[in-house]
């Protein structure tokens, strides 16, 4: 049992794939948005199994079942003692073991109690329901195998006498049911979970430039943020910001206006290493998280991209659209250790480029690191 309660608890723990993958389909992310339909699915069953627990209790009492009744009575104490615990949980996976184990080792005990019903196996058939609802498509399929080959055990060592009971029939119309609810609850846990990746990284994508929006940079932030600090790298952020988009609007029209920051993505997308995230912050702004990159260094990405878009038209009908950026550079450690903080302080040197006359890159002052003060050319 502790081999299994481990595989579970595994299977709800952050993988470990690349930071773009992560942005994709964080884990935590996931489990968290699957919490509230998960706590709702606990009440239910736990309500359920109190006025289960009591009926069936006082009905095996009645037929002298005193061994059942108890544990039936248990269970339901028990689970009133859960409803507590489950209401105001930060710990709801936790609970939801706290149920699922006892209640189906209970379940065991009842298919294994030699004067039992062969109609008791029916309750087997909830195995794959509960368990893919309340613990996901992976954590659900190990419990309900698990759980089911138990079950399948006990009867085989029940039966193995009864003409009636090992009637191939019997035997296979037990078999496909059980089979096709374990199949259903399975595929029903990965199209919820695929739907909910989709809205997730709809809800963490500026719809416009394809790129991640504010709520995912911040995902990433902490999550390479946390990587920089055990590994003791530095982590630099860039704002840029294009330079009078207004009049590029004004001149060309909105359209064009939109083509030039759809550009401008690609432009970041395609000089940036893949471990880095760039994204939009809204309107022409833009944020790039350069991970194990100091001030100097991620100064001198920021200059790459000034340049290269200098160089750069976009054509737009018969005319030509030429953009510039200013940025300001802020690095984990010497400029704040939150993203807020990071964003304040590149944002006031950002302000400090436009001041200057733009088309230009602010690092953090020389006495605070290396001097790398980078102006147009
Ligand atoms: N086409 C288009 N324009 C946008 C979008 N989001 C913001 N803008 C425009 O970007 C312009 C930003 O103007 P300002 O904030 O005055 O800045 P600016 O003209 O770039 O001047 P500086 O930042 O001071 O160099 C506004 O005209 C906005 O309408 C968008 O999604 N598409």
């Amino acid at each position: 049992m502790a081999i299994l309660t481990t595989v579970i608890l595994c299977s709800n723990s952050p993988l470990q794939p690349s930071s773009r993958q992560l942005m994709d389909r964080h884990p935590d992310t996931l489990t968290q948005l699957a919490r509230p339909h998960r706590k709702a699915v606990l009440v239910a069953l736990l309500c359920i199994t109190i006025a289960g627990g009591i009926l069936f209790g006082v009905l095996n009492a009645r037929n002298d079942a005193w061994f059942i009744a108890i544990v039936e009575w248990a269970m339901a104490g028990y689970s009133i003692a859960l409803l507590q615990a489950v209401r105001n949980t930060r710990y709801l996976e936790r609970w939801i073991l706290a149920y699922i184990l006892p209640f189906f080792s209970a379940m065991m005990v009842a298919v294994a109690t030699p004067n039992a019903s062969a109609t008791v196996f029916g309750w087997v058939l909830l195995i794959p329901l509960v368990s893919h609802l309340l613990l996901g498509r992976r954590a659900g399929m190990v419990l309900s195998l698990f759980f089911i080959a138990v079950a399948t055990l006990i009867f085989l060592y029940r039966f193995q006498g009864d003409p009636g009971a090992m009637d191939p029939r019997s035997i296979a119309n037990m078999v496909v049911l059980t089979a096709c609810i374990t199949v259903f609850s399975h595929v029903y846990e990965v199209s919820r979970e695929r739907s909910e990746t989709q809205l997730l990284r709809m809800a963490q994508t500026d719809f416009l430039t394809g790129l991640p929006n504010r709520s995912r940079i911040k995902v990433f932030f902490e999550r390479e943020k946390s990587r920089a600090t055990r590994e003791k790298q530095p982590l630099s952020l860039l704002i840029i910001d294009l330079d009078h988009f207004k009049q590029v609007n004004d001149r060309f029209g909105h359209e064009a206006g939109d083509r030039a920051l759809v550009f401008f993505a690609d432009l970041l997308q395609r000089r940036l290493r893949s471990t880095d995230l760039a994204g939009r912050l809204g309107g022409e702004e833009f944020g790039v998280i350069l991970v194990n990159t100091a001030t100097t260094a991620a100064a001198e990405v920021a200059d790459d991209l000034r340049k290269a878009l200098k160089s750069t038209g976009i054509s737009h009908d018969d005319q030509t659209i030429h953009l510039t950026m200013s940025a300001g550079v802020a690095e984990l450690g010497v400029d704040g250790d939150s993203l807020q903080a990071l964003l304040a302080v590149a944002d006031q040197r950002l302000y400090q480029a436009k001041n200057e006359g733009r088309d230009r890159i602010i690092p953090p002052p020389p006495e605070l690191t290396s001097p790398a003060i980078l102006s147009p050319g």
